[in-house]
């Protein structure tokens, strides 16, 4: 099983150069169990404010139930859990101002309208009017915003779950599956207003299982696999821990490649092939040794790096039982 550990990534500091004060979820060695059910085993890791984590993962995998203990409306059977610097469940009254949430699948009382909703939520943030009617115009809302909501389509609920959440300018945001019933431009402003939130120092978990949609916005990814941690990074250290290869394809003739003594290695069928941290070095052999300037190359995306991690994960569960 591959497992991609955090590394020293390209824009972001290191672990060590990371202080206490800029983790805003820090999750050690957290399990949970339902009865007698393990639905959590022994998962770490932390997001800095300012970035955003997804979470991939099967059916069942455990990304709610990471969600709902980094809420702290549960209690994980064993481990830590820190949020903005202070212990979930200690400060759970004190962050509902700080955390946002949308749960999967949120359903409010349906005899209310948005407005109402919203208000509600807002009064009980803290939250001033002025920004509620803003956020109703942002989502596209303005038109219905005196409807009952058992008048909304699914997608015009999941506009309004998604304008609860970010209500209070919050520090952590916790979206649970935020994209599914938004048509493709609702999806696109909502990932718009998840960057501005980062800008501004908020920190963002996704669960989700449109990777193609999030693979563009997300710094790193945790790849759940039935309640444990199966990898964790950015695109790039993910592209790393799978053995699906990096592939660069050329129009011109291909003899320069061909007998190169180090580009040879990779050389197959017409193409060269390799791990995806090989990639700096051959496209400098290949400028500077081939004069080769026209080539494309083609990089697995999320979604091929998913699905090889996950059948490395059930191949190697095969073998050991
Ligand atoms: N209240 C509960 N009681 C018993 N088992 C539960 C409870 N809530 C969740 N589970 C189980 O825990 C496991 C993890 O569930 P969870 O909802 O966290 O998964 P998920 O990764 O969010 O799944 P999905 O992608 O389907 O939403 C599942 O096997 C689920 O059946």
């Amino acid at each position: 099983m591959s497992t991609a550990t955090p590394q020293p990534r390209g824009n972001h500091r290191s672990r060590a150069e990371t202080t206490m004060s800029e983790l805003a979820i820090q999750l050690t060695d957290v399990s949970l169990k339902y009865n007698d059910f393990t639905a959590l085993d022994g998962v770490s890791f932390d997001v800095e404010a300012g970035q955003t984590m997804a979470l991939l993962g099967h059916n069942g995998a455990g990304k709610s139930s990471l969600i709902k203990i980094i809420l702290g409306l549960i209690m994980p059977t064993s481990g830590t859990v820190n949020i903005l610097g202070q212990n979930a469940q200690e400060s759970q009254a004190h962050n509902s101002v700080r955390l946002g949430y949308l749960p999967e699948d949120a359903n409010f009382y349906d005899k209310l309208t948005g407005c109402e909703v919203l208000s509600y939520f807002a009064a009980l943030k803290g939250v001033n009017q002025p920004r509620v009617a803003s956020l109703i115009e942002e989502f596209g809302l303005e038109y219905a915003q005196h409807r009952q909501l058992k008048t909304y389509s699914k997608g015009m609920k999941q506009r309004l779950g998604v304008a609860q959440a970010i209500l209070s300018e919050p520090k952590v945001l916790l979206l649970d599956e935020p994209t599914v019933g938004l048509d493709p431009q609702a999806s696109q402003f909502l990932y718009g207003k998840i960057n501005q939130l980062k800008l501004a120092g908020c920190a963002v978990v996704i669960s989700t299982h449109e990777l193609s949609l999030a693979e563009s916005h997300l710094d790193r990814a945790l790849i759940m696999a039935k309640g444990k941690r199966l990898a964790i990074g950015s695109c790039a250290e993910l592209r790393n821990a799978s053995s699906i290869k990096t592939r660069i394809h050329f129009s011109e003739l291909s003899e320069r490649v061909k007998t190169n003594a180090y580009l040879q290695q990779f050389y197959q069928d017409g193409l060269l092939q390799f791990d995806a941290d090989k990639k700096v070095d051959i496209v400098k052999h290949l400028v500077s040794q081939c004069q080769i300037f026209d080539f494309e190359i083609k990089e697995p995306r999320l979604e091929d790096i998913y699905h090889d991690l996950m059948g490395q994960s059930l191949r190697s569960s095969v073998e050991q039982s």
